[in-house]
């Protein structure tokens, strides 16, 4: 039995595509490497570059390296660009998850894990926000998922196919051995872009909003490390293996931190005083988003390792370090 992975090129998919090997499942990435990068698959995995939407690849795949699950990463990430493209989101993100499910249903796979998000929660006036709050996306980006996530409900009942749904958070940090991370370019991630800043690979920070009704008035965000994401996928995965029912799940560790938190986690671990300029608001921030996380430790054996801002922290700037000497070499 294989796992076929979309996506599995991108930064998170490829945390759960090390997390895989390492249990020692046999696993297939498809990936069209639009925002992927080939060097971030581990030999032990083979890589085919192409279309989660293209049905005969799927199917032959699915054939070939006998798949009996679906980890289905690939996805256009982008807030904003799907303000801007909203049919190319729904494409990208909706469409296309259809025509991969419609092509696994087909070839008899009966375990889906999908990527969801935090954003299908839209503008939520109160934390921690639990699986049972109505979904209310205030983007495209946001809507995209919870149409997919609304359309493997469906195809469940209606097919032998069982899901898990996993509602990230906000993703952060790399693999604590350092073998791969977020190399997306031009990424507007927090700590990313914060790490960089420290690094003096961006001249400075901008706090988007210092007037929200949060404690020190930025926002507030519940982090979770990418290797801890990555193994409750593979929790996930023993879950449905085992006979279990579909789920839908949050993922993040149920504790928020400001915006200026993070700014003054990242000049501690970095101890470099890196320029910070406090802006206005960025379109379509809500001022805080924090998981209620007792869902997914009920029901999945999954426990965190590196549940620590400064950790999280640590390796984000370990990795923009590896990339910044790859790219001097
Ligand atoms: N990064 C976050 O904070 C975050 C938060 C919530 C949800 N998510 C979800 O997690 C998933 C992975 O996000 P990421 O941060 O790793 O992004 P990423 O851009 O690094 O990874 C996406 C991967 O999918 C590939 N891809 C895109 N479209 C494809 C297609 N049609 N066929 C084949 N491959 C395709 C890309 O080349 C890339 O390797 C996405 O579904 C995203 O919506 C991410
Ligand atoms: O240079 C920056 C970058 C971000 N922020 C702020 O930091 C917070 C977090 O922003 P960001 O890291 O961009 O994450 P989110 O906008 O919260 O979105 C992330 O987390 C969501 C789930 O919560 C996912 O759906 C998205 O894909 C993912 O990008 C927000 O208040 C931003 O305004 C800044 O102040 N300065």
């Amino acid at each position: 039995m294989s796992v076929l992975v979309t996506g599995g090129a991108g930064y998170i998919g490829s945390h759960m595509v090390l997390e895989l090997v390492k249990a020692g499942e046999r696993v297939v990435v498809l990936d069209d490497l639009s925002t992927g990068f080939a060097q971030a698959v581990p030999r032990e995995a083979v890589l085919v570059r192409g279309d989660a939407a293209d049905q005969a690849l799927v199917s032959s795949l699915i054939d070939e390296y006998d798949v009996d699950a679906i980890a289905h990463f690939a996805a256009k990430i982008v807030v904003p660009e799907s303000v801007v493209d909203p049919l190319g989101y729904y494409l990208a993100n909706t469409g296309k998850t259809r025509s991969l499910i419609e092509a696994g249903v087909r070839a008899g796979v009966r375990h889906v894990i999908f990527s969801s998000t935090a954003a299908v929660y839209g503008d939520v006036t109160a934390n921690p926000v639990s699986e049972d709050m109505a979904p209310a996306p205030v983007s495209p980006y946001g809507r995209s998922k919870l149409v997919s996530e609304w359309m493997l409900a469906d195809a469940a009942v209606a097919h032998d196919l069982r899901h898990v749904i996993l509602r990230y958070f906000n993703v952060a940090g790399a693999d604590p051995e350092g073998r791969i991370g977020q190399s997306t370019p031009r990424a507007t991630h927090l700590i990313k872009v914060a790490c960089q800043t420290a690094l003096g690979q961006r001249p400075v920070l901008e706090v988007f909003g210092t007037d929200y009704p949060t404690p020190d008035g930025s926002c507030v965000r519940d982090f979770i490390q990418v290797s801890d994401l990555a193994r409750a996928h593979v929790a996930a995965l023993a879950h449905l293996r085992a006979g279990g029912g579909c789920l839908t799940l949050n993922c993040g560790y149920g504790k928020g931190f400001s915006v200026l938190e993070v700014v003054a986690a990242v000049r501690r671990v970095s101890g470099i005083d890196f320029p910070v300029k406090l802006s206005p608001r960025r379109a379509g921030d809500p001022a805080a988003i924090v998981a209620d996380a007792s869902r997914i430790r009920a029901l999945l054996d999954w426990q965190p390792c590196y549940d620590d801002l400064d950790v999280i922290v640590s390796q984000a700037l370990a990795w923009e370090r590896r990339l910044a000497q790859q790219s001097a070499a």
